[in-house]
């Protein structure tokens, strides 16, 4: 196979298999060239082999300060390959924006209608179609009070299907993420003896999808060892779930209509901008150590949201605030606002482990005045 002639248009990335010494440069047309290390080789070959990939090593007269064009002695397929399930959903949709063809990696988005993670055959026969080396676990029931009378279809795809997905994953070597969420503490506190719940900290669900989620978190990480769990809160993104739509939106309509809104003021949690939490859960993805088996259940368990803590009564009148709306926002009980799933009076999550690693996301303050900066902008 004749080598592709060099083009300038490439792009470097760091590649953090090998340190930070060696770069990857990926080129326009999907293959990956290299500034040789021998390591490389060593770890390239293994690779491909496993993905029966052509491994095609052109010369070797290789030296670090070539120019790119003369660099191109080693090309190789996508090294990774990622699938998002769940893909026409919020989270989904930032995730897709950042894992781009050009971030070195090949993605696959699968809506409910290419692969129904409650049906474990399909599971089997699309993932196995794709073979992916990282799939991230967006499917869900996510309307919480729509769950408290469809339990078993909620269970289904919350928990049942997200064991399928384990299941073929770790059979396959793959990553797995599955996304959960801060309802797994639903335990009502005092709000002046709260802190932060950590990852090690037993989790006490009250509604049917929070007891799901949990259900799902605990599938995926015993049924596949290279399985990692992101809890998050209150997720708003361009493009909110069909059914649900987001909370950040639903104000803005709502405003349009009324006055004067009534919103609970005491549950206190971080809602926090899906893009900020897609570009975290990125962060997890580059980096191998996550996702080592060895480690133990409540160590593949990380807590990822804006940093800070509020009320959605105080949420919403930062909305109008920035909005300049003169919406009015009358704090209500959740007794008072009598959904029917209960809710939890303080879920705010310590994201203390994954900040010292990884640094931390803004302030929910910061993400929610830059999401309606983008709001504004695709008006
Ligand atoms: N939204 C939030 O505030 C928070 C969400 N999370 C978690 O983050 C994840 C993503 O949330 P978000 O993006 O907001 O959710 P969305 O509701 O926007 O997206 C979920 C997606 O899952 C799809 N889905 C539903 N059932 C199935 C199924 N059986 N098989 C395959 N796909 C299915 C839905 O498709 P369809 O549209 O056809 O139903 C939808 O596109 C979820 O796991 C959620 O529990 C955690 C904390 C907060
Ligand atoms: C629309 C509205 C909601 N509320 C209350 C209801 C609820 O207690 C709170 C938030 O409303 P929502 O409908 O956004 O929320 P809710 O379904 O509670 O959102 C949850 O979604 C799931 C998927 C998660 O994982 C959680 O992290 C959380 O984000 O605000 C009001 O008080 N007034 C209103 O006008």
């Amino acid at each position: 196979m004749q080598a592709e002639p060099p083009d300038q248009s490439f792009c470097s990335a760091k590649d953090s298999h090998f340190g930070e010494t060696s770069h990857l440069i990926l080129s326009p047309s999907g293959v990956i060239c290299f500034a040789a290390y021998d390591d490389f080789y060593r770890v390239m070959n293994s690779r491909c082999a496993e993905r029966s990939h052509a491994f095609l090593t052109l010369s070797m007269a290789v030296s670090p300060e070539k120019t790119v064009g003369s660099l191109l002695k080693v090309f190789v397929p996508m090294v990774e390959s990622v699938a998002i399930l769940g893909g026409q959903g919020q989270l989904a949709f930032e995730l897709q924006c950042l894992l781009a063809p050009d971030s070195g990696r090949s993605l696959s988005i699968l809506g409910r209608e290419d692969l129904d993670v409650t049906k474990a055959a399909q599971v089997d026969a699309v993932l196995s179609g794709i073979h992916p080396q990282i799939v991230i676990n967006c499917a869900a029931q996510t309307q919480v009070d729509v769950a408290e009378s469809t339990s078993e279809n909620t269970f289904a795809i919350n928990a049942t299907g997200a064991g399928h997905v384990g299941r073929w994953c770790a059979a396959n070597r793959a990553k797995l993420v599955y996304i959960s969420t801060d309802h797994v503490f639903g335990q009502a506190i005092d709000r002046a003896h709260a802190r932060p719940w950590r990852e090690t900290d037993e989790p006490q669900p009250v509604s049917v999808y929070s007891r799901s989620k949990l259900a799902g978190e605990q599938a995926t990480l015993e049924a596949c060892p290279h399985s990692i769990v992101v809890r998050t809160c209150g997720l708003y993104g361009e493009r909110p779930a069909k059914g649900k739509g987001n909370f950040v939106q639903t104000m803005l309509r709502l405003a349009q209509q009324r006055p004067v809104l009534k919103v609970v003021d005491d549950q206190w949690c971080t809602p926090s901008s899906a893009k900020d939490v897609a570009q975290a859960i990125c962060s997890l993805l580059d980096d191998p150590e996550p996702f080592d088996p060895t480690t133990n259940l409540t160590s593949r368990i990380w807590h990822i949201t804006n940093t800070g803590s509020t009320t959605w009564a105080q949420l919403a009148r930062e909305i109008f605030s920035l909005q300049g709306f003169t919406t009015e926002v009358i704090p209500i009980t959740t007794a008072e606002f009598n959904a029917p799933a209960h809710r939890p009076g303080y879920s705010v999550l310590d994201t203390s482990r994954f900040t010292q690693r990884y640094g931390e996301l803004p302030s929910w303050k910061e993400a929610l005045a830059t999401y309606l900066q983008m709001l504004q902008r695709s008006e």
